[in-house]
């Protein structure tokens, strides 16, 4: 393929070093949160958030004080974003239908989504007080009927974030603790003195945050990976640089870890997108972030064709994509790696991060190969039952079974599916015969 990097990114070998570093800190931090509770969880709050209260979880009073400090305003927007996810979350959610068929006469087989028991929710806080997020994971675990929703985020500048907290609320969370990072996570899965486990931890974070939720997997479950934010911009000559350049600095800025990639078939439009990022990073007041992460892992890709595009684009898996071309429906219809999807100019990432009504929390480091989002399906566990309704129906799946389980050699399964057709089909079946 003879595709052009007119700017490249931090190398595999480069990510990788990061991530080792990153492994080893969560793990030891994990380990001792296992070992000494509370303590420890009291210690690492102190040291990375220095924040160190009476008590972690927030009272009824506590939070009533703090959404009192919002104002109308702010309160209505956080109801419409919630609403607007709340809609789709239930639309989802009736997609997702309980079963039952009958594959042979007196065969019966079915299943149902019964929702994980306890889930614990992060909302990340380091940077921004991340609102969204706390409706993204709390109000779509409300919407699956989780009976216990437990949500954690650290402090802002040194307090609960009210805004954060009047969302983790107003979506339905039952127990609030103000915790951040690998304490707040190990905290959740091991639980601790003061905070009962769960089941299942969901929800983004940064680098320490993602990979403290990957090391815990299999003990609890996890929604996916979803680290730190990753932007794609595919746009042909339909599209000015402005808008390009916007649209990779709004996500870029998350933190210093954001990679912003511009896959295009038009030179104009790259190197212009990438004049436009230096003019735009002297005024955007978050330009210290954005402007690492541009550094650091910003790429711009010149393709020949929209086949190369769309080749690159699944390549790399990126957690947003937004397309901007002559041709946006061919990508939706033939892209098959990435978190969400953002088609045509008029929409655009910073709408899903915060309030149209998809999930936010995406698969980042190429997770989208094997896995969409968070939604209301990942909180609902497919349980399968069976029954057999005739002893004709007993007899006959029996006789096959048994000679399927003699196959493998298994005796004892054999005398399970024989005593039934025995009983049910009134016939005498020795070891490896079967009734017909
Ligand atoms: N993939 C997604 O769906 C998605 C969605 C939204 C946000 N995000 C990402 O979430 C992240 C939020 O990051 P954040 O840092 O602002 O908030 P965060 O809440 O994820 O992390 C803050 C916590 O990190 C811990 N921490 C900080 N430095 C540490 C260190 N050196 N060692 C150990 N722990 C440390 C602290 O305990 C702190 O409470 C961003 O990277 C953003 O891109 C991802
Ligand atoms: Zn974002």
């Amino acid at each position: 393929m003879a595709i052009t990097y007119l700017k490249r990114g931090k190398s595999d070998v480069e990510r990788d070093q990061d991530d080792s570093r990153t492994r080893t800190i969560v793990e030891t931090a994990l380990k001792d949160i296992e070992t000494h509770g509370d303590i420890a969880v009291r210690e690492f709050s102190h040291k990375f958030d220095n924040y160190v209260p009476d008590s972690f979880r927030l009272t009824q009073e506590q939070i009533d004080a703090l959404i009192a400090e919002l104002s109308t305003r702010e309160l209505d927007d956080i109801r419409f974003a919630q609403h607007q996810i709340r809609r789709f979350a239930e639309a989802q959610r009736a997609s997702m239908q309980d079963i039952e068929v009958e594959t042979r006469p007196g065969v019966i087989l079915g299943h149902k989504n019964i929702p994980v028991q306890s889930v614990g929710c992060y909302v990340p806080g380091g940077k921004f007080p991340m609102v969204a997020s706390a409706h993204m994971s709390v109000l779509t675990a409300s919407v699956a009927g989780v009976p216990r929703i437990v949500a954690c985020t650290p402090p802002f500048r040194g307090r609960p974030n009210p805004a954060v907290i009047a969302a983790m609320h107003l979506a339905g969370a039952h127990e609030l603790y103000v915790l951040g990072g690998i304490q707040a996570i190990g905290a959740m899965a091991s639980g601790t003195e003061s905070i009962r486990p769960v089941d299942m931890l969901v929800g983004p974070g940064n680098a320490f945050v993602a990979e403290a939720k990957r090391q815990l997997y299999g003990r609890v479950g996890i929604d996916l990976f979803a680290g730190p934010t990753e932007t794609m911009v595919i746009a042909d000559d339909t599209v000015d640089a402005e808008l390009c350049a916007t649209d990779l600095l709004g996500q870029a800025e998350h933190g210093y870890n954001s990679p912003a990639v511009l896959v295009t078939n038009s030179r104009a439009l790259a190197e212009g997108t990438m004049a436009e990022i230096e003019r735009l990073l002297q005024i955007l007041p978050t330009a210290e972030t954005a402007s690492a992460s541009w550094r650091d892992y910003g790429e711009v890709i010149l393709c020949n064709s929209h086949e190369e595009m769309l080749q690159v684009a699944n390549d790399i898996a990126s957690e947003h994509v937004q397309v901007m071309t002559d041709r946006d429906d061919w990508y939706l219809d033939r892209m098959t790696s990435y978190g969400a999807l953002f088609l045509g100019p008029r929409t655009n990432v910073a709408n899903g991060d915060k309030v149209i009504g998809t999930n936010h929390t995406l698969p980042t480091r190429k997770a989208g190969r094997y896995t969409g989002g968070l939604w209301v399906g990942k909180f609902l566990k497919t349980h399968t039952y069976q029954r057999i309704t005739s002893d004709e129906a007993a007899a006959e799946i029996g006789a096959y079974c048994s000679r399927l389980c003699l196959l493998e050699g298994f005796t004892g399964h054999a005398e399970q599916a024989n005593i039934r057709v025995r009983r049910y089909g009134g016939t005498d079946v020795p070891y490896g015969g079967a009734a017909e």
